[in-house]
């Protein structure tokens, strides 16, 4: 028998909560379908664990530096990896609690199984066939583990598996070296990890820019060794697992994969709907409706390929549940921003290097190996560069591998949200000693490129010259 709802969501994971929220502001008559576990890639082995052990692995590797800081004893310190692992853990469960309560009280209207679609009104679950006026698909996306690896079983990892681990071993490889390659790669070695980075690009963690590439490599390359732009193998060995590559080869007990998520969308019936898919099988998507074609289905979060973090989702979700619910909502997006939870942060901001005329564009630039505040912190490493429009000023994208990333990204953000110009953020207090100050130098560096502003604005103010008060 068919039963029949307003609206289906597909997926309880960040889209299809946000969706959800929005769908029963609407409506009681819905259901939600959900693939066990329940509890969001997020919490449960995404963002937040990730963040647990990158935030352990900075707290033990703070001790490399303490000589410099006239701190001695830092050698004698121990990690205990399984107790780190045992408070990854405890916080991802407590994370994931957090979000249970909103599928646990749906009763009837929860639906524990796998969805697939058969037309665009109909869903099949089981022996279950659901006719649904609206369907919001959120399925997310899955780690990409080549075939022949997989052969190699457990001394494979992926985000999947690594945070369940007791304990880990002392060598290890990681493959991919994008957003989470690196921010993983980086927190073992701070754990006293032997690891071993590949990447198939010549830069890591998404970055553009060759010379915010370079420095970030630069950094990166004395906590871990780091091979870009090779191609690797994976095969076992007497005693854990070989990666081979052009120049060599390296044998490690286990073998992080990091290349990539793929939408999870192999099985869900999209051929159904009528409309062209291409060749990874992904219909266009409207990223100001979330609708498919003119579908009566929505396609949010990871699963569609467009931005797979987090608020992104969340965006998705929340335009996809309103216009399931009834209303015809075309919602703009917002300014695009990407943070690496490295160090240095790696962050980006508005338009990249690559989408942009240089002809159009100046550039400010801040090396940070000899900016203030990062100097005192012992966080002098790293450069941001920051693009806007030749013409007014108006600021246009950034990147950067920098101390504070996140922070200046969001700044960044804002301004660039609000078509904010070069001498709009330098009208700004700029506190000191701050990280901030680095970004002002090279605002100010664009600045001397545009007309001057009239000598009673402070926006005009220059630097002083003096490496301490600049
Ligand atoms: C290690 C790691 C670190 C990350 N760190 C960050 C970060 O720091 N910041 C950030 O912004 N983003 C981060 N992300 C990305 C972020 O976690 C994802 O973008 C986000 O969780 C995706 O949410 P979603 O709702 O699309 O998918 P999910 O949360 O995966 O939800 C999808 C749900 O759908 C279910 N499902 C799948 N197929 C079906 C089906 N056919 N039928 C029924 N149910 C189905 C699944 O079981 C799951 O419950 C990270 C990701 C990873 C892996
Ligand atoms: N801080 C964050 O926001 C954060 C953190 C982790 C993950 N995420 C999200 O999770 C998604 C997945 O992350 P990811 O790092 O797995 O994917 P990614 O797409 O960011 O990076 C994959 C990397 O693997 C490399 N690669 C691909 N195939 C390879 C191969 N065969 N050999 C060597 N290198 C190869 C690519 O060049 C790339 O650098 C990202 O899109 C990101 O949005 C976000």
């Amino acid at each position: 028998m068919t039963e029949r709802v307003d609206v289906a969501i597909v997926g309880a994971g960040t889209a299809g909560l946000a969706a959800l929220r929005e769908v029963r502001k609407r409506t009681d008559d819905f259901v939600l379908v959900n693939s066990p576990p329940y509890g969001t890639t997020c919490a449960r082995v995404g963002c937040m664990p990730s963040k647990a052990l990158i935030a352990a692995a900075d707290a033990f590797h703070a001790r490399t530096r303490f000589d410099e800081f006239g701190i001695s004893g830092g050698d004698h310190l121990r990690v205990d990896i399984p107790a780190v692992l045992e408070r990854v853990r405890a916080l991802r469960d407590h994370f994931v609690a957090g979000v249970l309560d909103k599928t646990d009280e749906l009763g009837a209207r929860r639906i524990d199984g796998r969805a697939r679609l058969d037309g665009p009104n109909r869903l099949i679950v089981g022996d279950r066939e659901i006719e649904a006026r609206q369907i919001v698909l959120a399925p997310g996306s899955s780690p990409v583990v080549p075939k022949p690896w997989q052969a190699l079983g457990d001394r494979i990892l992926t985000t999947d598996t690594i945070f369940e681990a007791t304990d880990l071993p002392r060598r290890i490889g990681v493959i991919g070296l994008g957003a989470v390659g690196v921010e993983l790669a980086q927190a073992l070695a701070r754990l006293g990890l032997e690891v071993h980075g590949f990447d198939g690009s010549d830069h890591m963690a998404g970055i553009v820019d060759d010379r915010i590439a370079r420095s970030l490599r630069d950094a990166l390359e004395k906590e871990f060794t780091v091979h870009l732009g090779v191609e690797v193998d994976v095969a076992e060995a007497d005693d854990g697992a070989e990666i081979s590559w052009k120049d060599g080869r390296v044998e490690v007990d286990a073998v992080l994969v990091a290349v990539g998520r793929k939408p999870n969308v192999g099985d869900l019936g999209l051929d159904t709907l009528g409309v062209p898919l291409d060749d990874n099988g992904m219909p266009e998507v409207d990223p100001n409706t979330m609708r498919i074609g003119d579908t009566p289905v929505l396609l949010a979060g990871d699963a569609n390929g467009m931005e797979p973090i987090l608020h992104e989702g969340a965006d998705d979700g929340h335009i996809a549940g309103l216009n399931a619910g009834g209303e015809t909502v075309e919602l703009s997006r917002r300014t695009p921003m990407n943070v690496v939870f490295c160090d240095p942060g790696v962050a980006s901001v508005g338009q990249g290097a690559n989408e942009l005329d240089p002809d159009e564009c100046l550039v400010g630039e801040v090396d940070f190996s000899n900016q203030g505040r990062a100097r005192l912190m012992l966080k002098d490493r790293g450069l941001l560069r920051i693009h806007a429009r030749r013409s007014d000023g108006r600021l246009l994208g950034a990147e950067m591998a920098a101390p504070a990333a996140e922070h200046l990204a969001h700044l960044l953000a804002l301004a660039i949200g609000r078509e904010l110009t070069v001498h709009d953020l330098l009208r700004m207090p700029f506190y000191h000693p701050t990280v901030e100050e680095g970004l002002r130098s090279a605002l100010r560096e664009i600045a001397r490129e545009l007309p001057p502003c009239s000598v009673s604005d402070l926006a005009g103010c220059d630097a002083l010259g003096a490496e301490a008060l600049d």
